[in-house]
């Protein structure tokens, strides 16, 4: 004789459920792996509806791969494209940890200059210099006294363009830095002249968005012979090699640096202060 239960075979929870083959009731249980030869009707009530089966897509990996015998592909039952998906974040995380590793280790074996007894210690000052070449202070200061000094509109739109590049790269560097956090290399002394609280932070490196956005600035701006091209775009490459070597930064800030430098320049002449721009602005606010 049945028990109540039996009138109702859909029912589930934590209880056993029952079911019916050839006309008898069985008693079958929820947490154990179905049998291959359970009736087709349970294998679909026990994972294959559409609930479930979106359930167990939303599982992480980890978990999905801790339970891989309840979705039946540890044992090679579960369909070929659920494992791609499981497979791709894992790859891509592998694929990142291994940049990461190679970053930190090619920074370590790079930063030769990081303090006076380091291996290429003596070289320490020169690589100084090249940090102050490419500090936020000479180069807005540079820029103001060369506006100050212009007597041409010509020179002075561009001047004026160059010290807005450098406010909006001084930004944009602060904003990402205090988004990633990254901290410096551990072999990094602080000893950096007129930082702000966010130059603590190492991604991206501040010297090496300048030195591109400046590079490019130049060489598009003004009329410069050949051997002068050659030695801007030499200057920019050094203050970023100089950026590792001192242990400031690991390669990909100053990677990172280099390209977000480079965009910058795209968005200086995208927001190009004309002299009628500047003259509306004026205008206005008088
Ligand atoms: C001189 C004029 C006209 C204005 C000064 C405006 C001002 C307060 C500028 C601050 C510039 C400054 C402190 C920039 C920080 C540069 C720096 C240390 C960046 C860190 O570079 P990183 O490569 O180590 O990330």
């Amino acid at each position: 004789m049945p028990s109540p239960k039996a009138k109702n075979p859909g029912r589930s929870g934590g209880s056993p459920v029952l079911g019916s083959s050839n006309g008898r009731y069985e008693f079958m249980s929820l947490t154990k792996p179905l049998n291959r030869s359970s009736p087709p009707h349970l294998l679909q009530r026990q994972g294959s509806d559409p609930t479930t089966a979106r359930l167990r897509a939303s599982e992480s990996p980890t978990r999905r791969r801790g339970s891989g015998s309840s979705t039946g592909s540890a044992s090679g039952q579960g369909p070929p494209e659920e494992d791609g998906i499981r497979l791709n974040p894992s790859l891509i995380r592998v694929a990142l940890s291994s940049l990461l590793a190679i970053d930190l280790w090619l920074s370590k074996q790079l930063g030769v200059c990081a303090c006076e007894d380091s291996s290429w210690g003596s070289v320490r000052p020169l690589m100084k210099l090249l940090e102050i070449s490419g500090h936020g202070i000479p180069w807005l200061a540079g820029t103001a006294y060369c506006l100050y000094k212009s007597d041409s509109a010509a020179g002075q739109e561009v001047m004026l363009n160059l010290f807005m590049g450098l406010l909006l790269d001084l930004i944009l560097v602060g904003i990402v830095k205090a988004l990633v956090r990254r901290r410096r290399p551990a072999h990094n002394r602080m000893d950096m002249f007129a930082t702000f609280s966010v130059d603590r932070y190492s991604f991206p490196s501040g010297h090496a968005t300048r030195a591109a956005m400046c590079g490019r600035f130049l060489l598009a701006h003004l009329v410069l012979a050949a051997p002068l091209r050659v030695l801007v775009l030499l200057w920019v490459g050094l203050v970023g090699l100089s950026r590792v070597m001192l242990g400031r930064h690991n390669v990909t800030d100053v990677v990172f640096g280099f390209w977000m430098g480079y965009c910058q320049y795209n968005l200086v002449e995208m927001l190009w202060l004309s002299p009628q721009t500047l003259q509306g602005l004026l205008g206005q606010s008088a």
